[in-house]
Parts: C-alpha cells; sequence; structure tokens
C-alpha cells in the first residue's frame, strides 16, 4: 500500500509543508514568515490561526485533499525528555509541550495543528525524534543551581539524521563514531554524539550556548537578573528577548544571513563585527564539546541554514580545524526524516513511542 504523508515543520523562521507518496517527495515548500509579520506576537502559541491558514492556502493551492493523506507529522515538540522514535501525538503530550517547563518554540504550532487536522479528517498524527531528549551524562544535567536542571531541547531530528549521513558517506558506524555537531539556524546547539548517543548539547531554547540568528545564547547572569528587574520588560517579553528576539535580530534588526552578507559586502562593519562574534561563539562551543569527548573526534559536522554562509563557515573552519576534519551539509533534511520516521511505524517496522507512558 502507498502511503500519503502530509509533513509540517515550522521552525522559526518559516513553515516548511511537504507532500509524500511513501519515501518520495512529491513537493515540499518553505512559507517564509517576513519578520514584520511575527514580531508582533508575543506568545508563539498566538501565531496559531496566521500558521494554520498559511497551511490551509498552500494545501488549496496545490489541489491537495486533506482527506487523502493517511498520516500528518509534526516537528516538535518541546515536552519532557524521551528516548528518540515515532510518537503518536496526544493531548498530554500537546500539554507539556505548551506549559513552557521544557522550552518554546513555533514546532509546539505544528503539533497543535497536526493534532487538530488530524482529529478532523480521523488521521493519525505523528511526531519523530522529539527535540528534547534523554541522553546527558551525568555531569552535564548539572547547571551550578541545584534548582536548575540542564534540559537538552535542540534539533534533535537533524543532528540524528545528519549524523547518520555523515557516518553513511564515509562509511563508518554511528554507533561506533565521536562526532560533534553543529546545527545552525534561527537557534545554534553544538552537540557530542558519542558513539550514538547525545550526550551533551546546548540548550537552544533557554540562553545557553552560542548567541544565533533569533537568541541570545549565554548572557552575563548577574547583568541579565539586573535587565529582568529594571522594569524595562515583562516576564514574557524577557523570555521572548532571548528566544525569538536576540542574537543577530537584536544586534542587526534581520535573521536573514544572505542579507547580513550583502550589508558586508557593502561595507558595513558592524555587521561584519556581530557575524564574527557569533563564528567566535559557535566555535568555542565546539572545543567545549571537544573536551566534554576527551579529544577523540573524529569529525565535526556543520549543519543547517547557515551552512550555506560560506564567510560564516570559513571563519569557524579558521577557528576549529586543529581538533578534528569539518564537513558542512548544509541545510537539513528534516522533512525526509519525519516522513520515513512515519513510514518505519505505518510499515510495521518500528513501535509507535507512547509519550504518556514514558512521560512522568
Ligand atoms: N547562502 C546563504 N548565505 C547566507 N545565509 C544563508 C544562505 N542560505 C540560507 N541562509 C540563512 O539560513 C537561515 C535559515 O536557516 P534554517 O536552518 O532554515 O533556520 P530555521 O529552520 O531555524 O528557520 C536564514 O538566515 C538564511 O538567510
Ligand atoms: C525545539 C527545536 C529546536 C530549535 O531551536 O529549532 P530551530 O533552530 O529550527 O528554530
Amino acid at each position: 500500500m502507498n502511503y500519503r504523508l502530509l509533513i509540517i515543520n515550522m521552525g522559526s523562521t518559516s513553515t516548511k509543508v511537504g507532500v509524500y507518496s511513501d519515501d518520495t517527495a512529491l513537493w515540499v515548500q518553505s512559507i517564509t514568515h517576513p519578520r514584520e509579520e511575527i514580531a508582533g506576537y508575543l506568545h508563539f502559541m498566538d501565531q496559531y490561526e496566521y500558521r494554520m491558514e498559511a497551511i490551509l492556502a498552500l494545501l488549496k493551492e496545490k489541489g491537495e485533499r486533506l482527506e487523502a493523506f493517511h498520516a500528518i507529522v509534526s516537528r516538535g515538540g518541546t515536552i519532557q525528555p524521551v528516548r528518540g522514535g515515532t510518537y503518536k501525538i496526544t493531548g498530554k503530550m500537546l500539554a507539556d509541550s505548551q506549559c513552557g517547563r521544557y522550552g518554546d518554540h513555533p514546532c509546539n504550532i505544528g503539533g497543535q495543528i497536526a493534532y487538530d487536522l488530524g482529529q478532523k479528517y480521523n488521521i493519525p498524527a505523528f511526531t519523530v525524534d522529539p527535540p528534547v531528549c534523554n541522553e546527558m551524562c551525568e555531569e552535564a544535567v548539572y547547571s551550578g543551581l541545584p534548582e536548575i536542571e540542564r534540559i537538552a531541547s535542540f534539533q534533535a531530528l537533524n543532528h540524528r539524521a545528519t549524523a547518520r549521513k555523515y557516518c553513511r558517506d564515509h562509511g563508518v558506524d554511528y554507533a561506533e563514531t565521536h562526532l560533534i555537531v553543529a546545527h545552525m539556524g534561527g537557534g545554534i546547539t553544538v552537540a557530542a554524539h558519542e558513539k550514538g548517543k547525545i550526550i551533551d548539547v546546548n540548550n537552544g531554547l533557554a540562553g545557553d550556548g552560542p548567541f544565533a540568528l533569533e537568541r541570545s545564547g549565554d548572557l552575563p547572569v548577574g547583568e541579565l537578573i539586573k535587565l529582568c528587574y529594571s522594569g524595562r520588560y515583562t516576564q514574557d517579553e524577557m523570555l521572548r528577548r532571548v528566544n525569538g528576539r536576540g542574537g543577530m535580530a537584536a544586534y542587526l534588526g534581520t535573521v536573514d544571513g544572505q542579507e547580513v552578507q550583502r550589508r558586508i559586502d557593502s561595507g558595513d562593519k558592524r555587521a561584519e563585527s556581530v557575524t564574527r562574534a557569533m563564528a567566535y561563539q559557535v566555535s568555542k562551543e565546539i572545543g567545549g564539546i571537544a573536551a566534554v569527548m576527551k579529544g577523540r573526534i573524529d569529525a565535526i559536522v556543520l549543519t543547517a541554514g547557515l551552512g550555506y554562509w560560506d564567510y560564516f563557515v570559513n571563519l569557524i573552519k579558521e577557528r576549529v580545524s586543529f581538533i578534528a576534519p569539518v564537513a558542512v551539509y548544509p541545510g537539513e533534511n528534516e522533512m525526509e526524516s519525519l516522513a520515513l520516521g512515519a513510514l518505519r511505524v505505518l510499515h510495521r517496522e518500528e513501535p509507535i513511542q507512547n509519550y504518556d507512558e514514558q512521560s512522568a
């Protein structure tokens, strides 16, 4: 039997929609959300109607009928840390993803949309390799304050898919390889993939690690506390400032790497300086993660949208090539990974993971 799948992938700057017939992409399209259209939404979930309308309009334009799908698959959401695999989206999963405890990200809207469309048209809704995984080594979980535990909230789907692709391309076994993978998009996360397990990674959503296109990354904590109590911002505004309006967006007012490159080419020293700083912070994070694996690194793998940005990639290579060979896999294959994950359970090659049982 042929399965027709609707794939939804919500990023911070875009909504990717695709239709697959089994493992063949019939079409995949990325809807870019101009910053001026989404900057006004304080909470990501406030974009629900806006993103739903964009998806439905695109499906209509493509002549797709929702009744014709066998499954809807969305990336997400920020739930309790669980093992990798394909999960049926449940009410509990949606509630956990939207409570804010495990991070906040537009992929939570994707899960809700997949679930709601699934309920309306009686189609199962799945998610694959959720962004919150439970493989962190014991030392990595400590934050420095007992009431705050570090969790892994990151682009797990693309991390794993790209790491596996690197291993296939190089004829090595993922379960035997030590890789540093840096996913570089709206958020930047750098992870230690040690023998197939992700044992440490910066939290891409919570002011941790390098600054990124729209995230602040690590901040001097004392100054941050003063800003929180300055009376200038509410709690929600501060949360959105570090995750959604920080990093490159705060410094340069854009999250578009190509736009930043144009500014650099036209002699904009500020754009050049901020870009160099972002590359510096990514390199520093890679150095730290190299220590996590005691320097035994087979390769450093750079991936996601900023992998297309040669100027930026070269700045990182200059600093980290001494650690291990650097391989660049620009873009991500999240859409295909979502489709393949759903197919594995539809074909019964793998069991459907039960989130409600795994989570407390
Ligand atoms: N050739 C390029 N040069 C510079 N930046 C690029 C290039 N291609 C893509 N980008 C940038 O990559 C970013 C998008 O990365 P992506 O991983 O898709 O982000 P997200 O999924 O978090 O929205 C955008 O800033 C885009 O401008
Ligand atoms: C919870 C998803 C992690 C993330 O930060 O994804 P994007 O960089 O695609 O926004």
